[in-house]
C-alpha cells in the first residue's frame, strides 16, 4: 500500500467561519495504482491534492492521518513536510504550465529546483535528457523560455520536473484541461508510462473528464461535498456504479454510459450544498431521487464488494 488516508478533515478558515472542504475522507492507494479523482466543481478534489503536500495559510488540518509507505505524513507541520516534497510526494498543480517563470529558461528552472532539493543537476542530467525524450521533447527545450513552447510541451516539461526525483506519489491536478483532445491523450499516456517505468509509484489524477480518466486510471474515486461517495475499479464506476450520485454523474456524460440511446442528456439537477454549514446526514440527499428517511443520518463508507467502496444507505 502506498498511501493510506484516514478520516482526513481539512477546513478553510474564512471570516464567515470554517469551510468544511474535506470532512472525513478515507481511502487507500495501492502500489502502482493510478486513481482518477472526480466530482463536481467544489467537492474538494483540489483541496485533497493540496492537503497531501502543502496546506496554504488558510487551510487547517482538523483531524485524520495520512500514511505514505508506512510513514506518517505530517501535513500540519510545514517544516517537516519539506524533505518529502518532490522526493516522496509531488504535485502538478492546476495551471502549473502557465505558472512557469517566463524570465527563466527551462534548463535553469530545472537546475534551481534540483539544487533547492539538495540534488546536483550534473548527477541527473543524463536522466533528464532521457525523460524529455520519452515525452517527445528534444533536450533543446532546456535552452528555451516557456513562451517558446506550446501548451502541450510546457505540460510535458512540468511532468518531467515533478517526477525527476522519483516520488512515491504524484498528484496531477487537471493537467490536461487546457489542452486539445489529442494532446490530452498523449499527456495522459505519458503519465501512465511514468508509472509503468516506476518513476512514480502511484498517482492521483484529478479531473472533470471521467471519459479521459477511464482510459488511463485503474480506479476512480468520486467525491461529493467534501466526502467520498464511491471508489471502485474504473470499469465498475463507469459500467456498474452503485452510489446514486455516481450513477447520475455517469449518465450525464456524453461519451460513456448508457444514456445515449435513451434520449437527451441532462446534468444533475440542483447544486451541491455549501460547505460553510454543510447539511447533516447524507450530503447528497436533497438531490437524490432515492433518498429516504434513513438519509438524515450520515451513511458510512463501506466496502460493498472487494475493492468497491460506497457511502449510501441504499447500497449497504
Ligand atoms: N481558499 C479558500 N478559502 C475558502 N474556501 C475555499 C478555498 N479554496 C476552496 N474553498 C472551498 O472548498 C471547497 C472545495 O474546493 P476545491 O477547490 O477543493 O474543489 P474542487 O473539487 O477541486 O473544485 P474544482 O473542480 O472547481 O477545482 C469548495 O466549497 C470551495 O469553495
Amino acid at each position: 500500500m502506498t498511501l493510506r488516508v484516514n478520516d482526513l478533515k481539512v477546513y478553510y478558515q474564512t471570516l464567515r467561519g470554517d469551510v468544511h472542504a474535506l470532512d472525513g475522507v478515507t481511502f487507500d492507494l495501492a502500489d502502482g495504482e493510478i486513481m482518477g479523482l472526480a466530482g463536481e466543481s467544489g467537492c474538494g478534489k483540489t483541496t485533497l491534492g493540496k492537503s497531501l503536500i502543502r496546506l496554504d495559510s488558510r487551510m487547517r488540518h482538523v483531524g485524520g492521518t495520512i500514511d505514505l509507505d508506512g510513514k506518517d505524513v505530517p501535513i500540519a507541520d510545514d517544516d517537516a513536510m519539506v524533505p518529502l516534497r518532490y522526493h516522496e510526494i509531488s504535485l502538478i498543480p492546476q495551471y502549473a504550465m502557465s505558472a512557469l517563470n517566463p524570465t527563466r529558461k527551462i534548463g535553469r528552472m530545472i537546475n534551481e529546483l534540483l539544487r533547492s532539493r539538495g540534488v546536483r543537476p550534473a548527477d541527473i542530467s543524463q536522466e533528464l535528457t532521457r525523460r524529455l525524450e520519452l515525452v517527445g521533447l528534444d533536450a533543446d527545450v532546456l535552452n528555451r523560455f516557456p513562451i517558446e513552447l506550446s501548451g502541450g510541451m510546457k505540460q510535458r516539461v512540468v511532468m518531467v520536473m515533478a517526477t525527476l526525483l522519483n516520488p512515491s506519489l504524484l498528484i496531477a491536478d487537471e493537467v490536461t484541461s487546457a489542452l486539445d483532445v489529442s494532446t490530452q491523450r498523449s499527456v495522459a499516456e505519458s503519465l501512465v508510462e511514468f508509472r509503468d517505468r516506476e518513476y512514480v509509484k502511484s498517482m492521483v489524477f484529478v479531473t472533470h473528464d471521467i471519459s479521459l480518466v477511464y482510459q488511463m486510471a485503474d480506479t476512480i474515486m468520486v467525491m461529493y461535498a467534501g466526502r467520498i461517495a464511491e471508489k471502485a475499479p474504473a470499469k465498475t464506476i463507469i459500467n456498474a456504479p452503485r452510489h446514486p450520485y455516481t450513477q447520475m454523474l455517469i449518465s450525464a456524460l456524453p461519451e460513456v454510459g448508457s444514456t445515449m440511446e435513451q434520449g437527451r442528456l441532462e446534468g444533475i439537477p440542483g447544486t451541491p450544498p455549501g460547505l460553510l454549514n454543510p447539511p447533516t446526514g447524507c450530503r447528497f440527499k436533497d438531490r437524490c431521487p432515492m433518498a429516504f428517511s434513513k438519509c438524515s443520518e450520515q451513511p458510512p463508507l463501506l466496502e460493498i464488494e472487494p475493492g468497491h467502496w460506497a457511502a449510501c444507505w441504499k447500497t449497504g
